[in-house]
């Protein structure tokens, strides 16, 4: 298992190494003593499976704010995705930058979003699945969401006309979210 840093501060590319025979394969994909040696949460409270029907699907991009801001590690069991993230924490050298990352069930790669980012992800195949951990409960009340294709982001999706939760075709603007919150403090 590789633990690299990722294109903004906090988040973590893990890669893992499968081992091949002709049974199939073998792989580790969590190992708390090498989350805690790189500094990164190992306590996992819930995991979550989702599962898309369609290519073209967006889900995001979601936050919860404190005190149930979610560190999330993410990881594709089934098809595939371009993952995207971006950072809204208060202060941020990086403030309202994005990133992205392809995840997909032949790579042998997950993705470590810490606190305080917005997290979406697009399917780029039908059927797929998407299995990921966070460090909090669901808190409904404590949801937000910032608009997948807000101007001032200009997050470059693979789809322009995607399916989308009527929640999220709602969502608010960048320039709404600072008005309201400036960004998130943890
Ligand atoms: C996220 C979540 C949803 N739900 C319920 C609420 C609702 O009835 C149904 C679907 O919820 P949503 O529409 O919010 O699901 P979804 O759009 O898949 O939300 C997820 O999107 C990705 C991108 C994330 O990063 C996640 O943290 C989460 O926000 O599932 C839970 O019970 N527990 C949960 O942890």
């Amino acid at each position: 298992m590789k633990i690299e840093a990722g294109c903004l501060p906090g988040i973590y590319e893990i890669s893992f190494t499968s081992h091949q025979d002709h049974r199939g394969s073998f792989t580790r994909i969590y190992d708390q003593e090498m989350f805690e040696k790189h500094g990164l949460q190992s306590h996992w409270v819930q995991e979550n499976r989702s599962y898309t029907q369609k290519k073209g699907t967006i889900r995001g991009l979601h936050l919860q704010f404190p005190p149930f801001a979610e560190t999330k590690m993410v990881r594709v069991s089934k098809g595939a995705i371009w993952d995207v993230f971006v950072d809204l924490r208060k202060g941020s050298s990086t403030f309202a930058q994005w990133g992205a990352c392809l995840l997909q069930e032949d790579i042998d790669k997950m993705l470590y979003i810490p606190k305080g980012f917005a997290h979406g992800f697009c399917t780029l195949t039908d059927h797929c699945e998407v299995i990921y951990k966070v460090d909090n409960y669901y808190s409904p009340s404590h949801e937000g969401g910032i608009l997948w294709n807000d101007p001032d982001l200009g997050i470059v999706w693979p789809h322009t006309f995607p399916v989308l939760s009527r929640k999220d075709e709602k969502a608010l603007s960048l320039k709404e979210f600072i008005k309201r919150y400036e960004g998130i403090t943890l």
